[in-house]
């Protein structure tokens, strides 16, 4: 069987229906059973009652048969008929001849039809101790006219019983599992549609449908613990990507940004800056004979003053601006927006000083860092990002070649 686009019955219709059917079946049943004894003890009964009738009339009409006096014998047929409600009745001699009869007006259609169905009987005339012919009598069908009237009323009563108790019959089966039914659906539509999987259905009365219910619930139970397992997995996951996401933008050793996150926000400053007409500076930093510094004091040493640069510089530098390694001992600073070029100097100044702090040593020795500074600006010193870096690189080169450790220099003379 296929349901593919067939409309699809309500339940609370189908269970109806087949209740009435099944109640009405029976009720036909019953009715048609007692109808039909009822009939056949009815006529039992009533041929019985005329085989005494028609002997009470053989012997009273025994005379006039033996003196062929017909006329008494048709008075008496109608005396006994009529009082006993006879259909007919008739006496017919040895030869074939009616010698009396009686036979009531039929009292309309219905009583026509019904003698078709009148029980007869037929009794010997015995004259003289011999057959002088027989008595044919046709009792009143009008029992079966009762018996139907009875049987339709019956039929009526107990469609109208019947109806009012598939009715409450209904009414129950609604509460008990329509209704369940219904609240199981509409639970499971508001989950799905709100992925409400807290939600669960009430228990119900019936075993079965309290068992689905059951099942259900714990079907939504399962469901929400593997969404929370879901959930917590995905905030584990989203932290784990959101910190290797940070370490892959991050200088492992300085912590300042690396030259992947410099690039990026260096585009993105020059995207902003090619837009808005705004200038970006640039200062490249190089520590000053830091190969010295590892040779005399170590790599450990050395990496301490990589890590006290990179904190010097974000100190020295405003919040928006950033501070990145490109490796080595080359560092970058990145200030966007730039509002003059002006501005770029005395901050490299600044930076400078900041660098030559006095920094103590592991061993409680103190050095004397410095830096050599090169400063570039968008869009005088170059027109893209590698122009730019290039630009600040020559001018660092420059500031080292005039013996380092001196105020920064740009390409262009401000
Ligand atoms: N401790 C340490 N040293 C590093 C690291 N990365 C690079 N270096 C060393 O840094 C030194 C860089 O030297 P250079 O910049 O070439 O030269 P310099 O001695 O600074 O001389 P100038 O730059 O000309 O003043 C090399 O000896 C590298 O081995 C690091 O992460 N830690």
């Amino acid at each position: 069987m296929t349901l593919d686009g067939a409309a699809r019955l309500p339940l609370g219709a189908v269970l109806r229906q087949g209740q009435l059917r099944v109640a009405l079946a029976a009720l036909l049943v019953v009715c048609t059973v007692v109808t039909v004894g009822a009939a056949w003890q009815l006529k039992a009964s009533q041929l019985h009652g005329l085989e005494l009738i028609g002997r009470s009339i053989a012997y009273s009409t025994e005379a006039a048969v033996a003196f062929a006096d017909d006329g008494e014998a048709t008075r008496l047929l109608a005396g006994i008929g009529g009082a006993e409600r006879l259909d007919s009745a008739r006496i017919v001699l040895g030869d074939g001849h009616e010698f009396a009869r009686y036979e009531r007006a039929p009292a309309g259609t219905l009583d026509a039809l019904q003698r078709r169905l009148s029980p007869t009987v037929e009794l010997p005339i015995v004259v003289d101790g011999r057959s002088a012919g027989r008595l044919v009598l046709a009792g009143d069908a009008g029992f079966l006219q009762a018996l139907l009237l009875w049987a339709g009323l019956g039929l009526l009563f107990g469609v109208a019983a019947t109806a009012l108790t598939v009715a409450a019959t209904a009414r129950r089966q609604d509460a008990l599992v329509l209704q369940p039914l219904l609240a199981l659906s509409r639970t499971t539509r508001s989950i799905r549609q709100a992925r409400a999987f807290g939600r669960r259905v009430e228990p119900v009365a019936v075993a079965e449908l309290d068992a689905l219910a059951g099942d259900f619930n714990a079907l939504l139970d399962e469901v929400q613990a593997y969404e929370a397992e879901l959930v917590a997995r995905n905030e584990a996951l989203r932290q784990a990507y959101e910190t290797v996401s940070q370490q892959s933008r991050r200088d492992a050793l300085t912590g300042v940004a690396n030259r992947h996150a410099f690039e990026e926000r260096l585009d993105e400053a020059l995207s902003r800056a090619r837009r808005e007409g705004e200038r970006v500076g640039l200062l490249f930093a190089d520590a000053d004979r830091f190969k010295a510094i590892n040779d005399e004091h170590g790599h450990e040493a050395g990496d301490a003053v990589l890590c006290a640069l990179a904190a010097r510089l974000s100190r020295g530098v405003r919040q928006h601006d950033l501070v990145a390694r490109l490796g080595g001992d080359e560092f970058v600073v990145l200030v966007a927006p730039l509002r003059t070029r002006e501005e770029l100097e005395p901050m490299a100044r600044h930076l400078e000083a900041l660098v030559r702090e006095p920094l103590p040593l592991p061993g409680g020795r103190l050095l004397r860092p410095s830096a050599s500074l090169g400063a570039a600006v968008y869009p005088d010193d170059g027109a893209s990002a590698a122009e730019l870096l290039a630009a600040a690189d020559r001018a660092m080169y420059r500031c080292k070649q005039a013996g380092r450790n001196r105020p920064a220099a740009t390409d262009t003379p401000p």
